[in-house]
Order: C-alpha cells, then sequence, then structure tokens
C-alpha cells in the first residue's frame, strides 16, 4: 500500500443538546477526521475520537492532532506496506485515539481496494442484517429523563443506559426500573464512586441491571482485586470502559472477584487491531462484550455499528441515530435506528459514502501533506 495524500480536518459538529455526565459535558463536537488517498484514485476516512478536554481519557484533541501532525501523517507517507495493521509496528508508545483515526482510514482503503467491508473482511465473519439501538440517556432532571424514556420506547427503543454519579441517588433508578419492567437497563458512572461506596453499589444490584459500568475512581484496575464484597451473592455484571485501554489491563478482568463485561471503542484501544484481539479474548474467556460510542460522527459510529452485528454481543450497543446528536451527519445515508433497529450497511469499506458536502461545511481547519515519492 502507498498513500499519495493525507488530509486532517479539524470539523466542528454543533449538537442538539448538551450531553452531560459525572465527568463533563459537550454541546460542540470537534472531532478530526482523516482522509488517505492513494494513487490509483481511491479514498478512505477514519475518525479521531479524543474530547477537547481529557474528561474521558487523558489523550485530548490538541495531543492527538500534534503527533499525527509532525509523526504519524509524515511518516505514514514515507512507507510502502502491505496491510493497515503494519502501522502499530510503525509507532510505538502511540496515543491510542490519534493511531486508531489513522489505522481505520487505511483499513477503509485497503478493504475498498478489495471491494469487500472493512469489518466482516477483518472478523471473517458474517454480519447479523439488523442490529437493535441502546439507548444513553445524559445527566438530566427527573421530569425529562421520565420525558425521554417514554419517547424513547414510542421509538422501539429496549435497553436504556443512564449516566450516574453519586449525586443522584438510588432512588429514582430504583423507582425508573419499577415503572419500566419492559426496559432494560444499564448504569454508568464514569469513574465517580469512591472505593468504600461499594455498599451503595450492592445496593443496585437488587434492580437486575445489564450491567454497572465503570463505577469506582481507581488508578488501577488491579485496586478492584481486593472489593472481594462484591462477589458475595452479587450478580450484575461491572462493565468497564475508560479503565480498559489496552491488552494488559483486559487480562486483569479475568481476575476480579465478580462478573465483568467490556464496552469496546475502538478509538480508546487504539484501533481495530487491538479492538480485534480484545473481542477475541473476550469471546475466549466469557467477559461479555458490546459497543459504545464517543458522540462521534457517523465515520466512526458507522464502524460499531457493524461491530454490533458480530456474533456474540452481549446487548444492544450504545448506538444512536445520526439525527440524536447533530442536525448533519458526516456520512451518507445517516444513521437510523426506525423501530428502534437498523439495517447493517455492508457495502465496501467502512459501508457507506462520507458526505463531502457536509465535512467541508463543518470544517474549522485542514491540513494536507502529499508524498513526495
Ligand atoms: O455516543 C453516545 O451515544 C454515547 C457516548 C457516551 O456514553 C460516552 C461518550 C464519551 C465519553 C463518556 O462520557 C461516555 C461513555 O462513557 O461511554
Amino acid at each position: 500500500m502507498r498513500i499519495e495524500k493525507i488530509t486532517m480536518f479539524h470539523v466542528q459538529l454543533p449538537m442538539k443538546f448538551n450531553f452531560k455526565t459525572a465527568k463533563g459535558s459537550l454541546n460542540l463536537r470537534d472531532t478530526i477526521i482523516i482522509k488517505v488517498e492513494s494513487p490509483n484514485g481511491l479514498s478512505g476516512f477514519g475518525e479521531v475520537v479524543a474530547f477537547t478536554t481529557p474528561f474521558y481519557t487523558s489523550e485530548t484533541f490538541a495531543d492527538s492532532w500534534k503527533i499525527l501532525e509532525e509523526t504519524y501523517l509524515p511518516e505514514i507517507l514515507q512507507k510502502d506496506f502491505s496491510h493497515p495493521f503494519e502501522i502499530h509496528e510503525f509507532f510505538r508508545n502511540p496515543l491510542p485515539m490519534a493511531l486508531a483515526g489513522l489505522e481505520n482510514a487505511l483499513l477503509d482503503l485497503y478493504f475498498k481496494e478489495k471491494n469487500e467491508n472493512l469489518i466482516a473482511g477483518l472478523f471473517q465473519e458474517k454480519l447479523a442484517d439488523k442490529i437493535p439501538r441502546g439507548a444513553v440517556l445524559g445527566q438530566m432532571s427527573d421530569a425529562q429523563t421520565i420525558k425521554e424514556i417514554d419517547q424513547l420506547i414510542n421509538s422501539g427503543v429496549k435497553r436504556i443506559k443512564l449516566k450516574i454519579s453519586p449525586q443522584i441517588g438510588t432512588d429514582l433508578i430504583k423507582n425508573l426500573v419499577k415503572s419500566y419492567p419492559q426496559i432494560t437497563f444499564a448504569l454508568d458512572a464514569n469513574r465517580s464512586f469512591q472505593l468504600t461506596d461499594w455498599p451503595v453499589i450492592k445496593e443496585l444490584d437488587q434492580l437486575g441491571l445489564a450491567c454497572i459500568e465503570e463505577p469506582f475512581d481507581i488508578k488501577d484496575l488491579s485496586e478492584l482485586k481486593l472489593l472481594t464484597e462484591l462477589s458475595v451473592n452479587f450478580s450484575t455484571p461491572i462493565c468497564f470502559d475508560e479503565s480498559v485501554q489496552d491488552l494488559e489491563s483486559l487480562k486483569i478482568l479475568t481476575e476480579l472477584p465478580f462478573q465483568t463485561m467490556l464496552n469496546v471503542k475502538i478509538g480508546r484501544l487504539g484501533g481495530l487491531y487491538q479492538t480485534q484481539k480484545a473481542i477475541e479474548f473476550c469471546r475466549q474467556h466469557q467477559i461479555g462484550f458490546w459497543i459504545g460510542s464517543m458522540v462521534e460522527s457517523g465515520i466512526s459510529k458507522i464502524l460499531h455499528v457493524q461491530l454490533a452485528a458480530l456474533s456474540g454481543n452481549a446487548m444492544a450497543g450504545d448506538l444512536s441515530d445520526s439525527k440524536h446528536y447533530f442536525d448533519i451527519d458526516l456520512i451518507q445515508p445517516e444513521i437510523a435506528f426506525p423501530n428502534g433497529w437498523m439495517t447493517v450497511p455492508t457495502g465496501a469499506g467502512i459501508g457507506l459514502s462520507v458526505n463531502e458536502v457536509a465535512l467541508d461545511r463543518y470544517t474549522v481547519n485542514k491540513l494536507s501533506l502529499t508524498s513526495l515519492k
């Protein structure tokens, strides 16, 4: 493979509402889109999903832009390689989200050249024809939460994840679980509880939740090995997201004294090379895996839609319509779950076209590099 030109776009997508979690809130999505072009006229797209502040993981938009501009992009233009996964050998100690965006763009191009779908080709698996929508509700007033749940039920959603924090308390959650028996609820605390708060987590175990995601504010997953209180008659899986950024930490999940799950996000794991290995590990070790999302554009989200169509997903992913967060998405057709289900696109590469008019419209800065070869 040889790349002739790479362009990096700083895109600002205005959001329809303020998405609030225990650790931060978002009402404008700054994101980086990478376009790679080959000498034969084909192009591939990827997205770098880092946020402008380090509220989720330590990698920020500015960190990603810098390493792409100074290292990854100029160097990749110099290389000849046979598979995009070779970039994981070229760049050691990478910034996971920056590298994932570049890797995804190269994979899109690679699979377009082969005229094969990226995710189906990579996993050598037939994807499910349709996937269900799982919804995420940010923190908002109790009345607004109830209104949103009613709307989600009307639109066919059966699994809802609520963003929680210690300040929210357990009463609302208990009431919601009781009032909506037809809904499978999951909770996500974004690491806002202290380890000493485990009795609250234990209290939530009575509710039959699909999982409790990232409850504890910890530096190292190994700290959880001591939480043996949670192993006694505790049945709700504890799900990990931002605590697992590599395969080494994923291995620790098998040593924890309670049932675990993994929220899979390509950017956080450093690309599809690690994502594929993480999914294989989960399958081998009976760790329930399911697919998350990053309030990202459709360029990244469509890959997550396809991952959610792999066999063995433990529950519906955090995957919503393009129109949920944005007026216009960067892909055509946009992501949509009519009646709660989406038909999974299986075209070549990422499976959909990039809306280059929208990309141009929301670009506030861009940088192009051309090969001198
Ligand atoms: O994109 C979506 O629909 C959900 C995104 C989402 O829940 C998150 C995105 C980014 C940071 C996090 O606070 C949060 C998560 O923890 O999964």
